[in-house]
């Protein structure tokens, strides 16, 4: 399998060339030539294997689909060393429980940093210390942060050979568990960077970085960001493996899939699976009050917000409004039209702030499962105190998705299932503010408040990052 750029430029290329990178040297995000297709035999061998060899073991199936340049040995492994070994807290990884008639939720926070980022980072670790291993490499990956993806990234790559890590966080703007749980790292690999500004603020210093190939080659420079395919193609199992799960006990043959959205990279990993041909009905985009792509999924205008214009909710991790993955979406919608997609994102959008699609094309949305809500701040408190009744726990991101299933999957006859992407401990205040009693709290997690702080300002520009990546990189 080949991989080319959404903006068109550049030659295919195979997964591990771009397996350290993240953005294309052209400024577009990588996909696969093709999307691999899945038969119903495909899927049937997938849910023997699912029940009888477990996650790791489906894992290393599908991304042989997406990688010719590893062994199935070696994927195997790799996958077992993500999946297996007690990292997870749940046996069978991503379980589905049912919380309604019709819904049900997608555990994807049982991993070591309790969010759905720990599913493609725990696989990410051990790819990228394969392949720099086979190539005699070091690695500065660069990241930013809402609040998850660092501690995620920062766990699965703390005391790896080779790899340093240098993550971008809006300063003050993360839950106090989340900014605990990546502060308090002593580990000498890890560097944490806090910036004036929003989570777009942090993403974009990452492109500007990424965009400069001389810096970004003397340097070193890799992505975990969700612009690194690797991380989307990690994402495509779990759909796969809760589809099965939940066509199996509820023998429907289509599900939907409601997911709380920021960066557009955990629901771009559903629409891969869907052109697989995996049998989702509805993929539901669920936003909070920063509805960027609410707006774009009900009018097809996208219009990005400045960091003034974009909110501080109580769903933090996705005050995002410039999607990074939505580019991926826009050039299959295009019929991966590389130029128009150029067009639209390198010169419209950086120019005007916006683009808006012609009406024809707009039409076509219907044909990929879209469709869109928005939660508000009393809506996530009213669905966490609603399941807490019934002794379900739920974080706001998690509230987010039911309450735009509740409102957009009334009329579907599918099974809807609500990602989950973290866990309530990470957002001890709302579950507070929701019920009147904080979260359960994992025993890992006890004391993650009282550790030290280790992290330092710097000002929102791209040549002070780049001087402290010369000062302290690899
Ligand atoms: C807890 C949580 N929920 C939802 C999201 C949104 O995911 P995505 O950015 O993949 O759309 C994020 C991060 O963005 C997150 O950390
Ligand atoms: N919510 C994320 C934002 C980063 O997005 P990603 O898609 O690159 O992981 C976070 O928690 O940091």
């Amino acid at each position: 399998m080949r991989y080319v750029s959404t903006r068109g430029g550049g030659k295919p290329r195979s997964f591990t060339d771009i397996l350290l990178e993240g953005l294309a040297p052209d400024g577009g995000l990588y996909l696969p030539e093709e999307y691999p297709q899945l038969d119903k035999r495909t899927l049937s061998d997938f849910s023997k294997l699912l029940s009888q060899e477990g996650y790791a073991a489906l894992a290393a199936k599908v991304l042989a689909l997406y990688i010719d340049d590893m062994d199935e040995l070696t994927l195997a492994r790799l996958c077992e060393g993500a999946y297996g070994g007690g990292k997870f807290s749940a046996a069978d990884i991503v379980p589905a429980t049912q919380i309604g008639q019709q819904m049900w939720l997608g555990h994807l926070s049982y991993g070591p940093t309790a969010a759905f980022k720990d599913m493609a980072m725990q696989l990410l670790g051990e790819l990228f210390e394969e392949v720099l291993s086979q190539r005699g490499q070091v690695l500065n990956i660069l990241g930013a942060t809402s609040g998850d993806t660092g501690s995620s990234a920062e766990y699965a790559m703390a005391n790896r050979r080779g790899i340093k890590v240098f993550m971008l966080t809006p300063r003050g703007r993360m839950s106090p568990f989340q900014q605990a749980q990546m502060f308090s790292l002593t580990d000498p690999n890890i560097f944490n960077i806090a910036i004036a500004g929003v989570f777009d603020d942090c993403q974009d210093i990452v492109k500007a970085i990424s965009a400069d190939l001389e810096f970004k080659r003397a340097h070193h420079i890799g992505a975990v960001n969700s612009i690194n395919w690797a991380r989307l193609l990690a994402q495509v199992v779990y759909y796969i493996g809760l589809y099965l799960q939940v066509s199996e006990k509820t023998g429907a043959e289509k599900v939907s899939f409601c997911v709380p959205t920021g960066n557009f990279g955990n629901v771009c990993a559903g629409h891969i699976a869907r052109q697989m041909g995996l049998p989702i009905d509805r993929l539901i985009v669920a936003t909070n009050e920063n509805n960027v792509l609410e707006e774009f999924f009900t009018t097809g205008r996208y219009r990005v917000r400045s960091a003034q214009q974009t909110l501080a909710t109580s769903s933090p991790s996705m005050d995002i409004s410039k999607a990074s993955n939505f580019e991926r979406f826009i050039f299959d919608l295009l019929g991966r039209d590389g130029a128009r997609c150029r067009e639209l994102f390198a010169n419209q959008l950086r120019n005007s702030g916006y683009f808006e699609l012609p009406e024809a094309v707009f039409a076509k949305i219907s044909d990929f499962g879209f469709q869109s809500g928005s939660s508000t701040h009393a809506n996530r408190l009213e669905q966490i105190r609603l399941l807490d009744r019934e002794g379900i726990e739920i974080d706001p991101h998690t509230a987010d998705g039911v309450q735009v299933a509740k409102t957009q999957g009334a009329d579907l006859t599918s099974p809807i299932v609500v990602l989950e992407t973290a866990l309530p401990v990470k957002f001890s205040q709302t579950i507070r503010e929701a019920t009147g009693h904080g979260p359960k709290v994992p025993g890992r997690f006890a004391d993650i408040e009282k550790g030290p702080r280790r992290v330092v300002d710097l000002e929102n520009d791209p040549e002070v990052v780049k001087d402290y990546l010369r000062e302290f990189g690899l």
